[in-house]
């Protein structure tokens, strides 16, 4: 059963702003990315899913409710990380986490303690005289504090430090473990590639493609890099070759070419006529991926990216 789905949403904000037919579905214990740079609206699809706004069309259910109609049962269900933070005035982080806990009428703390010492949370500071990192930290201790089933989170990284970054990625795998069910808004490529199930792209409003991360990490139609010993062999291997070669280097006596797991053989038959100076697999990446709804004209131009990675 999905616990999070959002069907044809569309929120028109004008002049080509906003989201437009939306549709996904997350199911239970999955771990879902949602990709895309500023301005793609990330969040303004979390905002409807948190009840904050309201639908000009489609509906949003987590766990069957209506999440505009339901809103404050989802606010209290969810583990909601907002991607801009908001805090009370005058407060000291501990002050924050004991309102917060009475709020929610926690009074086994151990979950917050041990949360605040996986991101090492200095909680006895005023909120306001706080690093960013450090808001993101109390954020970060607040939204799980209560260990919610379904995690909401938009751009949970920004501001933390690269070692708190590995940090959160390593949580999410063990919330992953547990069971939980995990909406990512994010357009660090690394964080998505290491935690999530499948992968929605976003651009402009509209969910440009879906896609499985095993099927990108399974990817058997592979692009290598071979870089011949002198231009003798170079231009050996071009003109005899049965291979199909959509990038030559001269200069470099290299040359890029696709090849499947059934192909691999014939073409070290070929290379062994020649002599090679290296040979090295060009891995496809969930960023390679993404750039190919992004800047795929821009790639090209650039001679690199003419490959057929076969994965759409
Ligand atoms: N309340 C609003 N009124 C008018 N336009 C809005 C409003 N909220 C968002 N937008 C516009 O909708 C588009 C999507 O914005 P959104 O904040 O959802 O993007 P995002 O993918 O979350 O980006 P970011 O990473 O910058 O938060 C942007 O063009 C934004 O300017």
């Amino acid at each position: 059963m999905s616990v999070i789905e959002v069907r044809h949403v569309t929120k028109d904000y004008g002049h080509g702003r906003g989201i437009f037919d939306v549709s996904f579905e997350i199911a239970e214990g999955e771990v879902f990315g949602f990709l895309g740079p500023n301005g793609a609206g990330k969040t303004t699809t979390i905002r409807h899913l948190m009840g904050f706004s309201k639908p000009q069309e489609g509906e949003l259910y987590i766990n069957g409710k209506d999440c505009w109609k339901s809103a404050a049962i989802i606010k209290h269900d969810v583990g909601y990380l907002p991607g801009e933070l908001a805090f009370p005035k005058g407060m000291t982080g501990e002050g924050f986490i004991q309102f917060m806990a009475e709020e929610r009428q926690i009074s086994d703390m151990s979950r917050t303690d041990y949360l605040k010492e996986m991101f090492e949370l200095d909680s006895a500071m005023e909120i306001e005289a706080m690093s960013l990192g450090s808001k993101r930290k109390l954020a970060l201790v607040t939204a799980f504090m209560h260990n919610p089933k379904v995690l909401i989170l938009d751009e949970p990284t920004s501001g933390l430090d690269p070692v708190m970054q590995e940090r959160f990625i390593q949580f999410i795998l063990e919330e992953k473990k547990e069971g939980k069910t995990i909406l990512l808004s994010s357009h660090i490529f690394s964080e998505v590639d290491a935690t999530c199930d499948r992968i929605a792209i976003i651009k402009d409003g509209v969910v440009v493609s879906t896609i499985e991360a095993a099927k990108l990490k399974h990817n058997t139609n592979k692009t290598f890099k071979i870089e011949f010993a002198t231009k003798k062999d170079y231009q050996q291997f071009l003109a005899r070759t049965k291979f199909k070669i959509p990038v030559e280097r001269p200069d470099q006596n290299q040359v890029k070419l696709n090849l499947t797991d059934e192909t691999m053989q014939r073409l070290f038959t070929e290379l062994s006529e020649v002599s090679i100076r290296f040979i090295s697999e060009i891995k496809f990446t969930l960023e390679d991926y993404f750039m190919d709804f992004y800047d795929r004209k821009k790639s090209i131009a650039a001679g690199e990216e003419n490959l057929e990675h076969g994965v759409h």
